[in-house]
């Protein structure tokens, strides 16, 4: 699957979170480290210990050049890539906010652009990314993008790129709900009086548990739910609270994702 890039090589502008993720389940999946070369200011030790190129001379036509830097330092961080724009080097960028049509001011309008978003599960091969190209992309190249993003977990094909900023704050963004549901509901057990460790154990594969069977199950989450909640039991208790209109999970999840949606429009300008 990495043929193409074995052979003209992967440049990733960026290895901190989300590019280390990438690589990590990259590497795990087989891609040779000396096929990659990565342009990052503070290296970390882990990527030190992979074996890829970093700070390296660049390759003259990388296959893809992955953009995994913040929003924030795209002025700065592009200008060391440009160099491939409006040649057969496919643009893949994770980076939340930024457009297409950015890219294509500032590295060129011919140069084919993928915008993605991935999440950190794809350290662990369990990420969803979502895609959509530029017109200049071709149908093999955003194969090759869909093959990169999914060795390391699911890839969907979004229509249209409007619909970035509302899949950048429900998948994207939303490890960090789920790690912050795991964290509080480890609190909430310890202040029933359970030890930190044995909630933290309970919290985790509660949420990974669930997890799993949603994904697998035939039933939708809601039976799923339905399921768990005797009538007049101890789940019908907690849900009356979780469901509440005004204070429950519904409306501040909503308030959450739109606030990240919103978020990521700002970015854009
Ligand atoms: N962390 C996450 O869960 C996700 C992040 N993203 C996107 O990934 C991008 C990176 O985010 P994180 O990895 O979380 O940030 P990060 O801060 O962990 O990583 C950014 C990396 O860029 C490096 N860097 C700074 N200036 C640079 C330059 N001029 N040239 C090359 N590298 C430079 C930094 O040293 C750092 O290692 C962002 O655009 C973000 O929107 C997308 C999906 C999920
Ligand atoms: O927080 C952020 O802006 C990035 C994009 C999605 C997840 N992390």
């Amino acid at each position: 699957m990495f043929e193409e890039i074995s052979r003209r090589g992967l440049v990733l502008l960026g290895c901190g979170k989300m590019g280390s993720a990438m690589l990590a389940g990259w590497l795990d999946r087989g891609l040779e480290p000396g096929s990659v070369w990565v342009i990052d200011p503070n290296p970390s030790d882990w990527l030190k210990n992979t074996g890829v190129n970093i700070n390296a001379d660049l390759p003259d036509s990388p296959a893809v050049v992955l953009i995994a830097v913040k929003p924030q330092m795209m002025g700065s961080a592009l200008p060391d890539i440009a160099d491939y724009g409006n040649g057969s080097t496919l643009f893949v960028s994770v980076a939340a906010g930024t457009t297409i049509e950015t890219y294509e001011d500032m590295l060129g309008a011919a140069s084919p652009i993928v915008r993605a978003m991935p999440n950190t599960p794809a350290a662990v091969g369990r990420g969803i990314t979502a895609i959509v190209g530029n017109p200049r992309v071709a149908p093999a190249q955003l194969d090759t993008a869909e093959a990169l993003l999914a060795a390391v977990g699911q890839v969907v094909r979004l229509d249209d790129e409007s619909q970035m900023d509302a899949v950048t704050a429900v998948s994207g963004s939303g490890p960090a709900y789920v790690f912050h549901l795991i964290e509080t509901l480890a609190a909430a057990g310890e202040a029933e009086g359970l030890p930190a460790d044995l909630a933290m154990q309970l919290a985790k594969a509660t949420v990974a548990g669930a997890g799993a069977l949603a994904e697998g199950s035939d039933d939708d989450p809601s039976q799923l739910r339905v399921n768990v909640t005797s009538p007049g039991g101890t789940t019908a208790a907690a849900l009356s609270v979780l469901m509440d209109d005004e204070t429950g999970f519904p409306d501040l999840l909503r308030r959450a994702v739109a606030a990240a949606a919103n978020r990521g429009r700002e970015l854009a300008k």
